[in-house]
């Protein structure tokens, strides 16, 4: 397989979560391309489960890519670039996908000694795949043992990985607050109860529940990363909308940030004058390592003549934590070397990282089930 071409035919055509029916197709199509009779294709929603039936299987492990883009307009000058404005593969996931072909194509020509198992996941930017995944029949029957995944890093030189023991990234909540008072005309602001002022103030203030309210020693962002209020530039609007995260390294202290949240919300509505409705959208749950896994993963890196970084957490999400909650693994970071990070319209991935990607993921999956 050509891990390149693979790569941008994939680039092109970037799905929001839970609408990835083309990249489903085309996963298919190379799966199909590939396929033996050891290879069994489970599709969920549009989701992927690949199992390759081991040689002498004493357990499952698997593997997990996730597959949707982003809400983001591309901004690159890529001869490849995202044929589907609004969406783009922003945080690697066509990296993902391609690395985990690359993978299932070389456990079918040398197939190891247990099952492996291929998850091709939906919706890891929201609403979640992952959860749901792990309560589904199909997966259940699959029983894997074990479960690893990996997540491009733009910050790192290609041929570096990264990871830790423990926690590697947050536990997250979305955010999503509507404000609702009385609008009016532009010159009678008195008559009315501004909801764009209301909105910008609640977002400034919010920020102290972070400041003052969580122990600094460990770690909290509260992030609006959209805001949007009324309708034309000479009416005082009637309605405003926050969208943004909660991240913690604890995960009682999402809780904590809302219901702050929630109480600071009741009194602002009195002094404000408005209703506010909160919601959350949807809820990860940390990136926890399990240390064996990654003690062993750093002696298949360092004896492949990769470099092994040690991570710090970080404060984005994933909902692999919940894979990681259910089975032992872990996570890492591949370093792709790219001067936009995540979730920026111009990042721009090193491509000399795909097969290096294949080539860490194969030999982790051997030392494994050798260990
Ligand atoms: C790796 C990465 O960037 N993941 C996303 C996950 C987003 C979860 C959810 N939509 C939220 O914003 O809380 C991230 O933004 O960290």
């Amino acid at each position: 397989m050509d891990l390149h071409s693979v790569r941008q035919a994939l680039h092109k055509i970037p799905e929001l979560g839970f609408k990835e029916v083309k990249t489903q197709q085309l996963l298919l199509e190379q799966i199909d391309a590939m396929k033996t009779e050891r290879v069994q294709v489970t599709k969920w929603k549009t989701g992927l489960f690949v199992k390759v039936t081991g040689t002498d299987p004493q357990k499952t492990v698997a593997y997990r890519a996730d597959i949707d883009g982003l809400p983001i307009d591309e901004q690159t000058d890529l001869a490849f670039k995202s044929t589907h404005p609004g969406a783009m593969h922003a945080c690697g996931h066509d990296f993902h996908m391609t690395i985990a072909l690359g993978v299932l194509e070389k456990v079918i020509k040398a197939p190891l000694r247990d099952h492996v198992v291929f998850i091709f996941q939906p919706a890891e930017e929201g609403p979640g795949g992952a959860e749901p995944i792990l309560a589904t029949q199909e997966f259940q029957a699959l029983k894997v043992d074990e479960i690893f995944s990996l997540h491009i890093a733009p910050e790192l030189p290609v041929g570096t990985v990264s990871t830790k023991p423990g926690l590697l990234f947050a536990n997250t909540s979305e955010l999503f607050i509507d404000f609702k008072g009385k609008g009016g005309h532009a010159a009678y602001p008195h008559l009315t109860h501004d909801m764009a002022v209301a909105a910008s103030t609640f977002l400034v203030n919010v920020q102290q529940i972070v400041s003052r309210r969580t122990n600094p020693i460990e770690g909290a962002v509260l992030t609006v990363g959209k805001m949007s209020a009324g309708t034309v530039q000479n009416i005082i609007a009637e309605t405003a909308r926050l969208e943004g995260t909660i991240r913690t390294t604890d995960p009682k202290a999402i809780q904590t940030i809302k219901t702050e949240i929630e109480a600071f919300a009741r009194a602002f509505e009195i002094s404000h004058h408005c209703e506010i409705t909160i919601d959350y959208g949807s809820n990860y749950y940390g990136v926890y390592n399990d240390e064996r896994f990654v003690n062993l993963f750093k002696n298949t890196v360092e004896s492949s003549g990769y470099t092994y970084r040690e991570a710090q957490e970080a404060m984005t999400g994933e909902d692999f934590g919940y894979f990681l909650k259910a089975l032992p693994g872990f996570m890492f970071w591949l370093g792709v070397d790219s001067t936009f990070g995540l979730h920026h319209a111009k990042l721009n991935p090193n491509e000399s990282a795909l097969a290096i990607g294949v080539d860490i993921v194969y030999r982790t999956l051997q030392d494994l089930m050798t260990n």
